[in-house]
């Protein structure tokens, strides 16, 4: 007979088995660190427990159990034989050998299941490093080989298992003990468990996980006809007309507003902005928006990556998402969202990008424009980025094209002004990129650092000198970065010598 596709027998292992001791009598001998491991073991399954150990040889763990009467019985004094009496299970944890081994042979005469904590060739059963989440318990046995090791390797399988799982377990529990409730057939047997490994199959854990007693009850309505319908469809329909109906009330509450918040400084916030952040139940809001700002916000305000702390550590992708659904939780929830971004939504905001974002799930999303600093930061440098006779138009780009490619700038034309954000780390390149469109080199720019904020720093230079302006006065963002006659307008003939 061929064995090839039976299990290799492989000698010297234990019976790992899960031991029902609810309300059974154990019984604990010694109050140390080996005994206090053994009495939560023992309460958490339930277990009527009774501790012997004198007063003097508690630890603070046992004691705090005893006085908490979370331990049913203590005797206080050693151990002694009729203490044996009516006991279902025996654990010592002493450090007295001789009296182990004694203790031992007593239970065995009386046909106990024992573990000796001190002498493993004397235990009936070994205990083993445990993980549980629910109801889900996880044992780990190196036989008495490794128990520190056991220990480890609890924390490596604990690391790799899946969120949820306890509740998925919790979860199908309720389910299979309610299909019991309405087909108790002992016949059905069969097709209860088809139905019940279908359910674990087709459904994910997370599905498993996020049952609640109306869709448990749905579910269980395609029993009868040997059906597993998907998460999706049981959770739609279980939502009620009431539900639907405060669902949609929610909804009208809702609303996501696209607020610019400017430059930076609050006066500058327009009145419509103040009202808003004043309202909001919650202010998404980008980081670069200075604190000052955010003290007008009366509700929860949330950054993307406010966990993590860095923002280099994760690619923005990441965070737009998280802050993104955070939103999408909140409208749910009937809330006024505000989403804050730098100067103006729609200037280099990506600020239409999230209008899309919410129109495809549903809202549809206010905007609130904000000064943007491609005009206010010239502004506060005192460029009129148009005046007569020196500039009759303006070109507002960045200075950091999509994947890494420089943008597109037409042709020098001295009437025009050109204003460059996130222009600081490629002012080389973009030094190079104006010189080929016949930029001058000594035209005139202007680096405005933190324009309107209280660390606002205002750097001259020209185009040629564009790269090494930026490290030589350590110019970082956020900076605008203003070309152009315009830059020396508003100087008087002095001014323009010195
Ligand atoms: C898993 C765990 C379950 C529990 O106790 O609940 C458990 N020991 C744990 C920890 C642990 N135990 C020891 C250390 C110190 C480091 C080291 O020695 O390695 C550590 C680590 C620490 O404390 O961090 C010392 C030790 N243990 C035993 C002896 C006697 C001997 O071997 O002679 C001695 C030496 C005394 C000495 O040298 O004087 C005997 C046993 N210990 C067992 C289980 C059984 C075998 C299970 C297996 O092999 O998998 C077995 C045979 C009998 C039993 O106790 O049932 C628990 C983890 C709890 C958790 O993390 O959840
Ligand atoms: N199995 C394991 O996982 C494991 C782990 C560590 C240590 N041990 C062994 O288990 C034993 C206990 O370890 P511990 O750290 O709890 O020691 P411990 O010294 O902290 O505790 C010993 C306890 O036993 C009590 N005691 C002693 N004689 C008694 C008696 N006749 N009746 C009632 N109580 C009595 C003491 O009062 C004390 O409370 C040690 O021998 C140790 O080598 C086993």
């Amino acid at each position: 007979m061929s064995s090839e596709n039976y299990a290799q027998i492989r000698k010297g292992g234990s019976l790992l088995l899960a031991w029902r001791i609810e309300n059974k009598r154990v019984l604990i001998v010694g109050g140390g660190n080996v005994a206090a491991g053994r009495i939560v073991k023992a309460l958490e399954a339930d277990a009527h427990v009774t501790v012997v150990c004198p007063d003097d040889g508690l630890n603070n763990e046992v004691r705090y159990r005893i006085n908490q009467n979370q331990v049913h019985n203590w005797i206080n004094r050693n151990f002694e034989e009729c203490d044996l009496e009516n006991v279902d299970m025996v654990l010592t944890a002493i450090d007295d050998h001789v009296r182990s081994r004694e203790i031992y042979y007593m239970c065995k005469a009386r046909k106990m299941p024992v573990n000796v904590a001190d002498i493993p060739s004397l235990c009936d059963f070994y205990f083993m490093a445990e993980h549980r989440e629910g109801p889900l318990q996880i044992g780990i046995s190196s036989n008495g080989q490794a128990p520190k090791l056991a220990t480890m390797i609890r924390q490596h399988v604990a690391d790799a298992l899946p969120k949820n799982i306890g509740m998925a377990i919790s979860k199908v529990g309720n389910l299979r003990q309610k299909l019991r409730d309405i087909d108790s057939d002992y016949e059905s047997s069969k097709k209860r468990m088809g139905w019940m490994i279908r359910v674990c199959k087709e459904w994910s854990l997370d599905e498993l996980a996020n049952l609640d007693d109306k869709m448990t009850d749905l579910l269980l309505s395609f029993y009868g006809k040997d059906e597993v319908p998907s998460f999706n469809s049981i959770a739609k329909v279980s939502k009620s007309k009431e539900d639907i109906e405060e669902d949609k009330e929610k909804r009208a509450r809702s609303r996501i507003i696209l607020v610019g918040a400017g430059p930076g400084d609050p006066s500058l916030l327009t009145i419509k902005a103040m009202t808003l952040l004043s309202q909001a139940d919650l202010v998404l809001s980008d980081r670069l928006v200075p604190a000052a700002i955010l003290e007008h916000a009366k509700g929860e305000v949330r950054f993307a990556n406010a966990k993590s702390g860095s923002e280099k550590t994760r690619s923005s992708d990441v965070s737009q998402d998280e802050l993104l659904n955070w939103a999408l939780e909140a409208l749910e929830a009937g809330k006024l969202v505000i989403r804050l971004k730098v100067g103006d939504p729609f200037l280099f905001g990506r600020g239409g990008e999230e209008v899309l974002f919410f129109k495809k799930r549903g809202w549809d999303v206010e905007v609130v424009p904000g000064i943007s600093s491609s005009l206010s930061a010239p502004l506060a440098a005192h460029i009129p980025v148009t005046h007569r006779g020196i500039s009759d138009q303006v070109l507002i780009t960045t200075g950091q094209g999509t994947k890494g490619r420089m943008p597109e700038i037409p042709e020098y034309n001295p009437m025009r002004t050109t204003v460059v954000l996130m222009a600081v780390g490629r002012a080389k390149n973009l030094s190079e990129l104006l010189l080929n469109r016949a930029y001058p080199s000594d035209l005139p720019a202007m680096f405005v650092e933190n324009g309107h904020r209280p660390n606002e720093k205002i750097i001259r230079t020209t185009v040629g000198d564009l790269g090494e302006i930026v490290e030589r006065e350590n110019i970082v963002s956020p900076a605008t970065l203003v070309i152009g006659r315009a830059v020396d307008a508003l100087l008087v003939d002095e001014e323009r010598q010195g």
